[in-house]
């Protein structure tokens, strides 16, 4: 491809993502894999630009509407900005690139030129423009993240606009950390341990994982170190009861499994079949035989009053604004409105009312979500608490001690891990555990009658993984 043709497909993307066709690694993969014959290169140069603009957004628009009167910012004035003041193109290379000519965007219209003209030079920040510019992210969350970082919320959302590393989880029942970082070292692959997860290696390059012998055999599997922190943190051991409650995809029910030694019965529930049926290429990958999938009508389904009262563990890794993987969704923050934060915070208290009941006593309850926001953490699980007295939180201090053996990074009963404190995603973590001797939480007004041991094996037939 020349450099005008990746633009060129550049701004056809940019102008899908904008148009709410998708996240933007759907459509930008979905592109890839429709298009097989683009070369890595070409991929790469693409990705870039179009990262490159969806990281610095709010600061590129900044520019625009300044230079060129209050004008809207499309696709191609967002690139032809971003190459300049971001990627430290020439206007003239910009010009060049842009002929018009078969495959390649048509020449700068006299606004674009302008544009691109007078950034020449340009620092990306400017002393005037507004913090939630700067830090780009939409006005209406800078309330929230004064909530949560006070002082510190230029350093603590500064470092959500980089490109977060790769991290893997080390399958337990395949690989300990040493053999598999040996064993991607073999292929080529240079992975530094993390600092927190015991479980976890990091890559700072971009790699084919896909084609690797140690990913291809189970032994390795992508997850952030934030997410495999809150796996352990379940300390979901063999022989228990565990559900994985919101288990999309399987990530946390992969890692859930491989703290169980693939012993005892674990259930991926989701009202999505089609994700819980992607878990079932990756259970079998990794090994892992104990995993029943069961899709769910809603949180209030059925299957959760049958079940009242008969695990270890729930695990609930709940529906979120995903404000702590900017630095991986960076197009994530545009989509996101009010509205969705009121709408998800009312969804996780329905999802932990409802999920309470399956927790037996003396078991625990542990809430997850990949956000940052104290609305969606913190104060929902205060809200749980007061208005489920059966509760009590554990201290993180306790939980990361049984499960994670080294200091733990807060001083808080919670645990909100940030990108710019800890390295991880922005994740948070609260245990909570149903006292052994209190009466059972509210049931419903029809009498629940527990599943049978038969019943939950026959359910289990239907969709279990085969490991083989
Ligand atoms: C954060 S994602 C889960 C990611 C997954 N645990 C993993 O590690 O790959 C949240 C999941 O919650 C599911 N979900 C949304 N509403 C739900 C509900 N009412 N009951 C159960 N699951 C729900 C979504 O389908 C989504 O898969």
């Amino acid at each position: 491809m020349t450099p005008g043709a990746r633009l060129q497909t550049a701004i056809e993307l940019l102008g899908e993502i904008g148009e709410g066709h998708g996240a933007a690694d759907d459509v930008v993969g979905g592109y890839f894999r429709r298009h097989r014959f683009v070369g890595a290169k070409d991929r790469a140069a693409i990705s870039e630009h179009i990262y490159a603009i969806l990281r610095h957004r709010a600061v590129i628009d900044w520019w625009i509407r300044r230079l060129n009167g209050n004008r809207q910012p499309d696709a191609r004035l967002r690139l032809f900005a971003t190459l300049v003041l971001v990627e430290g193109w020439e206007p003239e290379a910009v010009a060049r690139a842009c002929d018009g000519d078969r495959f390649r965007p048509n020449p700068l219209g006299i606004l674009e030129q302008q544009v691109v003209r007078d950034l020449k030079g340009k620092s990306l920040m400017h002393p005037e423009m507004p913090r939630p510019v700067r830090l780009n992210y939409p006005d209406w969350l800078d309330a929230h993240w004064q909530e949560l970082f006070g002082d510190q919320v230029d350093a603590e959302l500064g470092v959500m606009t980089d490109t977060a590393p790769l991290d893997l989880r080390v399958n337990r029942l395949k690989a300990n950390r040493s053999d598999a970082r040996t064993a991607l070292a073999d292929e080529g692959v240079e992975a530094q341990p993390t600092p927190l997860a015991p479980t976890g290696l990091r890559i700072y390059k971009r790699i084919p994982l896909a084609t690797l012998d140690v990913f291809k055999s189970g032994r390795i599997e992508v997850q952030d170190e934030g997410s495999q922190l809150a796996a352990l943190l379940a300390l979901a051991k063999p022989g228990m009861r565990v559900v994985d409650f919101c288990a999309g995809a399987g990530g946390k029910t992969l890692a859930l499994a491989a703290g169980m030694q693939n012993k005892g019965h674990l259930v991926a529930c989701d009202i999505s079949e089609k994700r819980l049926e992607r878990a079932v290429v990756r259970l079998r990958r990794a090994g892992i035989s104990n995993v029943e999938r069961k899709p769910l009508t809603s949180e209030r389904d059925k299957w959760v009053k049958r079940h009242a009262e008969s695990f270890d563990r729930v695990f609930v890794d709940a529906p979120c604004t995903g404000t702590g993987t900017w630095r991986r969704n960076p197009d994530a923050k545009w989509r996101l409105k009010p509205l969705d934060l009121e709408e998800l915070t009312a969804l996780q208290a329905s999802i932990l009312d409802s999920t309470a009941r399956l927790v037996k006593p003396g078991g625990r309850l542990v809430y997850a979500t990949c956000s940052m926001l104290p609305a969606e953490n913190d104060g929902q699980i205060r809200n749980f608490l007061t208005s489920h007295p059966a509760f009590a939180l554990v201290p993180m201090s306790e939980v990361w001690r049984d499960a994670i053996g080294t200091a733990c990074p807060v001083a808080t009963d919670t645990l909100q891990l940030t990108p710019k404190r800890h390295g991880t995603d922005g994740f948070f973590v609260a245990v909570m555990e149903r006292k052994a001797a209190a009466p059972a939480e509210t049931m419903p007004e029809t009498a629940p009658e527990a599943a049978s041991e038969a019943e939950v094996d026959a359910a289990a037939d239907v969709h279990k993984v085969d490991a083989a």
